[in-house]
């Protein structure tokens, strides 16, 4: 028997991710997946991709997961902070979603609405001392998918002092699957494919949880729906102060990084290269004309946007080897 996990929104789109990898991990027995309306049906109906995986969703409730050594919750934004304080002192979580990644309850309440939950360690264990946080932790807050693209991008070049943290400017293109599964008419498919169209502009919720994961200042990110199911592909500029070239800090920052790969020099990250993956690809220039540094980052949202990071967390809560059950390699094409 291994470490004993359970999923709390399995029938949603990251909930189904996080099944599928703990399906293949090597050290995860899953014991519960729960959902709310899709309570009571097989995973194989609700994930036709998981066919093959005997179980059939149960409540979300602390019945169902509170056996489990580590929960994965992937509920909507306001759902976990309630579950997460029924659920035993001894058993581990991780949370997929909001509730607690922000230390600044005015700014959660701006951007989700009530009452603040509290701060959790942040699960991006590529920050400096995070891996180490991480570890000493029984709760985690795993990052937004668009804050993971933005952070992996530009953390190390405000940290090394070569991009001015008050002038950054992110325009970043997300799948679908990053609104999640429930119907909305503008995720429709007659909708979305042939279509590009920016959307929250000028008032994303990850903008404070870069600012805080980066030291960013100030930070315009305008984000944009692709016609696409998943993957993230972020352009980051920012002013540079001196001449050090951004590569050169990104590729020092992530030398040692299983899941983080600046690309050679001349190639530029593909959304699909990343898909199926826990690793996001880096590369970087300066502009000729304007001078500013430009990041290109890519992820797959479901992966290291989400479950596969959420899997990575977990893996160092539980003291296990970091990369266990995860792909460097993505499934393209
Ligand atoms: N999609 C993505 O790319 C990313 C998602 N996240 C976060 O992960 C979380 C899950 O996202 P995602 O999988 O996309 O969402 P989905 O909408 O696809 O799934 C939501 C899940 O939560 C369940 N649920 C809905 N309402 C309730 C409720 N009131 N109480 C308990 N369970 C409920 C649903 O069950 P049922 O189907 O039975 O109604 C379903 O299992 C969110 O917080 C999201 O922000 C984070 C990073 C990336
Ligand atoms: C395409 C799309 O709608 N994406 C979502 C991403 C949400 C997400 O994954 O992050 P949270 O966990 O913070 O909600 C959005 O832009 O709000």
């Amino acid at each position: 028997m291994g470490i004993r996990v359970a999923v709390a929104g399995a029938s949603g789109y990251a909930g189904g991710e996080l099944l599928r990898l703990i399906a293949g991990h090597p050290e995860l027995d899953l014991v519960a997946a729960t959902a709310h309306t899709q309570a009571g049906t097989p995973v194989s109906v609700v994930h036709p991709q998981l066919t093959g995986l005997d179980l059939t969703l149960g409540a979300t409730d602390a019945a169902t997961l509170g056996d489990a050594d580590l929960v994965f919750l992937a509920l909507p934004h306001g759902q976990s902070a309630a579950l997460a304080a029924q659920l035993p002192g001894g058993v581990k979580i991780v949370d997929l979603g909001a509730d607690f990644r922000l230390r600044d309850a005015a700014l959660w309440e701006r951007y989700y609405g009530g009452a603040h939950a509290g701060t959790w360690t942040y699960g991006l264990p590529e920050l400096p001392g995070q891996r180490a946080a991480i570890a000493a932790s029984d709760r985690v807050a795993n990052t937004g998918c668009y804050a993971a693209t933005i952070t992996l991008a530009l953390a190390p070049l405000i940290a090394a002092g070569v991009a001015d943290p008050a002038d950054i400017v992110v325009v970043a293109s997300s799948g679908t699957s990053g609104a999640g599964r429930s119907a909305k008419v503008n995720l429709l498919g007659s909708e979305v494919m042939g279509d590009l169209s920016t959307y929250k502009t000028g008032a994303h919720q990850h903008v404070p949880e870069i600012k805080q994961a980066t030291g960013a200042d100030s930070l315009s990110m305008t984000p944009v729906l692709a016609p696409m199911p998943r993957g993230i592909l972020a352009t980051v500029t920012a002013r540079p102060i001196g001449r050090t070239h951004p590569r050169e800090v990104l590729q020092a920052a992530y030398a040692d990084e299983p899941f983080v790969h600046v690309l050679p020099e001349g190639q530029w990250p593909h959304t699909a290269a990343t898909v199926g993956s826990n690793s996001c690809h880096l590369q970087a220039t300066v502009d000729v004309d304007s001078g500013r540094i430009i990041v290109v980052s890519a992820l797959d949202n479901l992966g290291k946007g989400a479950a596969a990071q959420a899997v990575q967390c977990a893996n160092i809560m539980l003291g296990i080897p970091e990369t266990a059950g995860l792909s460097v390699f993505g499934v393209a094409p």
